[in-house]
């Protein structure tokens, strides 16, 4: 199961970002550094001062040795052995005082990238959801996101740090004594050329690793969400050998990491050391022959010591700075990918094949209002799924619908014939590739989400609940920003206490009434009420994706969310399929006085559901091949009968498409039937 899904989506979620260098790829950090960027820049200089005080500490060895010991002043050296002392206290206390400065503005920079992540998220496209794993979302939020704070908290600091120091110890070397500091340069080129080296494999690793490790966070993910399927099917060994299988790849990947890591720590660490012995041959015998004091070269192998580490940690400094480069360039595949347009300028924009003259000819097309056609109006409406095959056959191929405004219409169809697509293509969860939909006469492209999605509500086949309380879950649909009851008896007693505060305290009490009074009438018309006996009523909190609820229970919810906000039109995937026939009843009789104060679109699969409507629309091959009541769809369309009741028609009746022809002027009166409510 998650093999596939994994699988599949993994291929298609591939690196994008091209090849950018690793510092180009890190500059897109700017604008979230920009903010803390003195902050940074200051720990950067406190951390050189405290570097360069720690090449100090040489030099009075070289004044200890030459000076108090070359002439037994015991109180030369300790008084040497006190300047040491401070020197080393301040080193500790400005390394100390930087960790201070980036500690609290580096947390900010990775809460504004994961606030900025999340929003962008929100505003992609469903074609995106559809085509990334949840797990490789999931690491860009967490994972890639720590590498990066701490690429700036370390390497950024750091690279620079050691690079002033290295270049300030070389000038101190060169001119305590130049034949050996060019001896310490030799190592130099080598260690160049192995770092370059170096950067263009691990780069490849590295980012191996990182997508390795989204892979694995969506097993992980399908595996605790799907844990009733696993056990339920006896899956869990096989869940298992995947889960090993791809923890095994990752180790594979981490090795090879850390082979590199071992081979490029290797040549930094024995090249210079090399250079250290070479030039401490050479000293020793400069001052067995008098060309150099013992002081002196003291000093010169206490400075080129201290410079052992800020060589040595060159290695891991830029094995981090590489992965940072990978997580910036993973984290911009998500952050370059275009939002939702909010409206739709030309169909073009929205992908697919181009909008066929006939279909933009239209009068009062593209943002224009067409107030005769009130209602939910589909025209020549085309969908194809953005990641399908260019030659394939688009899932709706010409849906020419219209609903009257409040008029109740069914869906029905076979399965995979269409309906949620066109469903979900109301709220514009996903755009046409060519036609339109128009609410009110006004086309949906041309309206912004928010004001659409005030106008629509949906509740879908699958009903999706959020960890909150059921109150929050359903009231959702009441408005943007709604703010739910804890608890509905506590916060009535709440409201009832606020009477006496001033107008704003008050405002927010009728609010908060009209919340629970919307609440409660919603849970009545989903037949709700065994919220009513949770232990914490509606403030009762309903776990991860609502599995602590029944089905039922969940899909009751879902439609007291999609009702909640008294739409104009509401859109509703069978939402009665996981109710036992009795409460199916209960929730259709309530159900039909909500449908009669709104227009609706009502996929069906029962036909107790296609009872709740006006007109029942056919689906078949991408088109509406039939338009009327049910009952006249029973006598005349052979594939209705057959999916409403199992039973071949009667003889003498026609087949689906020629049944539509005649049944849509017969059955729909409307003055636009013919183009709209009819087969095409
Ligand atoms: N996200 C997607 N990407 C690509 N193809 C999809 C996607 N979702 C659905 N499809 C395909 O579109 C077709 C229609 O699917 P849809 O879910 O709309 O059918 P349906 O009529 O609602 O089916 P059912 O009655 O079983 O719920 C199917 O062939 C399905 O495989």
């Amino acid at each position: 199961m998650s093999e596939t899904s994994a699988g599949t989506k993994e291929l298609q979620a591939r690196p994008t970002g091209g090849d950018r260098s690793a510092v180009r790829t890190l500059l897109r950090l700017w604008p979230w550094v920009r903010p803390v960027r003195v902050r940074l820049f200051s720990a950067a200089c406190v951390a050189i001062v405290a570097s360069c005080v720690g090449l100090v500490i040489p030099l009075v060895l070289k004044w200890i040795v030459d000076g108090p010991v070359a002439e037994g002043d015991s109180g030369g050296v300790w008084l040497g052995a006190l300047y040491l002392l401070l020197l080393g206290i301040g080193e500790a206390a400005l390394f100390g005082f930087r960790r201070w400065l980036v500690a609290r503005p580096l947390a900010s920079v990775e809460a504004a990238m994961r606030a900025d992540l999340f929003g962008r998220l929100q505003r992609l496209p469903m074609a995106f959801h559809d085509r990334w794993p949840s797990g490789q979302l999931l690491s860009r939020a967490t994972t890639d996101l720590m590498l990066l704070r701490m690429f700036l908290a370390f390497p950024l600091t750091f690279l620079l740090v050691n690079g002033v120091t290295i270049l300030v110890g070389m000038v101190i070397l060169l001119l305590q004594e130049w034949t050996l500091g060019l001896v310490l340069l030799v190592p130099a080129v080598p260690v160049m050329a192995v770092c370059w080296l170096f950067e263009t494999r691990y780069a490849a690793v590295a980012r191996t690793a990182q997508d390795q490790v989204g892979d694995l966070t969506t097993v992980v993910e399908e595996s605790v969400l799907g844990i009733r399927i696993i056990k339920g099917f006896g899956r869990h060994r096989r869940q298992a050998e995947v889960f090993r299988d791809l923890a095994l790849r990752l180790r594979g990947t981490e090795l090879a990491k850390a082979r590199l890591l071992a081979a490029i720590w290797g040549v930094i660490v024995t090249l210079p050391e090399l250079a250290i012995g070479a030039a401490l041959v050479l000293g020793t015998v400069q001052v067995s022959e008098g060309d150099l004091s013992a002081g002196a070269l003291v000093a010169f192998l206490s400075t080129a010591l201290a410079l052992r580490w800020p060589i040595d940690s060159i290695g891991f400094l830029l094995a981090m700075s590489q992965e940072a480069a990978t997580a910036t360039q993973r984290y911009f595949e998500v952050m370059d990918t275009a939002p939702e347009q909010e409206t739709v300028p030309e169909r073009e924009s929205v992908g697919g094949p181009p909008v066929r003259a006939e279909d933009r000819d239209r009068p009062g097309d593209r943002g224009g209002t067409d107030r005769s056609r009130g209602g939910l109006c589909f025209e020549n409406v085309v969908f194809r799924y953005p990641d399908a095959p260019e030659d394939s056959r688009p899932v709706l191929d010409g849906v020419d619908l219209h609903i009257r405004p409040g008029e109740t219409m069914a869906l029905v169809g076979g399965t995979g014939s269409g309906k949620t697509t066109l469903t979900a293509l109301v709220p514009r969860l996903h755009e046409p590739t060519a036609g339109r939909i128009t609410v009110d006469g006004r086309d949906i492209t041309a309206l912004p989400r928010a004001e659409l999605r005030t106008l629509v509500s949906v509740a879908f086949e699958e009903p999706t609940l959020f960890s909150a309380s059921v109150g929050e879950n359903v009231l959702m649909g009441a408005r943007p920003g709604a703010a739910p009851p804890e608890n509905t008896t506590e916060k009535a007693a709440a409201d009832t206490a606020e009477e006496a505060a001033g107008a704003e305290e008050a405002a927010g009490a009728e609010d908060g009434h009209d919340d629970e009074e919307a609440l409660r009438r919603a849970l009545a018309v989903a037949q709700a009420e065994f919220v009513h006996r949770l232990p914490q009523g509606a403030g009762t909190q309903v776990g991860e994706q609502g599995l602590s609820l029944s089905g039922g229970q969940r899909q009751r919810l879902a439609l007291a969310r999609a009702v909640v906000g008294r739409p104009r039109y509401l859109v509703l995937d069978d939402p009665l399929s996981a109710l036992d026939v009795h409460t199916e009843a209960l929730v259709e009789a309530a159900l039909r006085r909500v449908l009669a104060e709104t227009t609706a679109l009502v996929v069906a699969h029962r036909p107790s559901t296609v009872l709740l409507a006006d007109r029942v629309a056919l689906l078949s091959e991408g088109r509406i091949t039939a338009v009327g009541t049910h009952q006249e769809l029973l006598r005349e369309s052979a594939e209705y009968a057959w999916l409403m009741s199992g039973t071949t028609p009667p003889a003498g009746a026609e087949p689906a498409g020629k049944a539509a022809a005649g049944s849509s002027s017969a059955a729909a009166p409307h003055p636009h039937s013919t183009q709209g409510g009819g087969p095409r």
